[in-house]
């Protein structure tokens, strides 16, 4: 299903709730590797990050780094080239070092985590589910 511009406007508003400057942004995205790796167990790929401590400062500095990137895809969502420059950056990196990575999961772990940080009475799953989707499908 396509993420609408209905679904956008609820994405882009309820992820302000979660990255804007009131948010606790941090503790956020440690939740969701947190919820990650327990739906996807093998650290082996953040090892330079240190992967097996989630509270070092190397991996908070990738989680930031991975939160400013989702952050980019949705801010774009809405502006097809820029939308397209920036997932094709992070696809062809992605990519380049890794092979395949395991979006899906990371999408589901999003999503498990989300409701708490955004409201469960504004949360709507199938706005991110579609939007998630949008944002991580296939570049050509
Ligand atoms: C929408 C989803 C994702 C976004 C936006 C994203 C974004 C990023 C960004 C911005 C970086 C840092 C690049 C840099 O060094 O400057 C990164 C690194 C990385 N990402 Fe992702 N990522 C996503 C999902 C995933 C998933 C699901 C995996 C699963 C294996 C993954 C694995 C990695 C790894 C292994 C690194 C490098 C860690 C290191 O520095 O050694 N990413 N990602």
């Amino acid at each position: 299903d396509d993420c609408t511009q209905l679904d956008m406007i609820k994405v882009k508003h309820q992820w302000a709730e979660v990255y804007g400057v009131e948010s606790n942004r941090q503790e956020f995205g440690l939740a969701v590797f947190k919820r990650f790796f327990v739906i996807h167990p093998d650290r082996s790929l953040f090892v330079n990050v240190h992967g097996d401590n989630v509270y070092s400062p190397e991996f908070q500095a990738h989680v930031a780094r991975v939160l400013a990137g989702v952050d980019i895809l949705i801010s774009s969502m809405d502006q097809e080239a820029i939308f397209k420059a920036a997932q094709k950056h992070y696809a062809d990196f992605h990519k380049s070092k890794f092979g395949e990575v395991p979006l899906v999961e990371f999408g589901t772990a999003m999503r498990d985590v989300l409701p708490k940080y955004v409201g469960l009475r504004n949360y709507d799953n199938d706005s991110w589910s579609r939007c998630y989707a949008y944002i991580t499908s296939k570049v050509e």
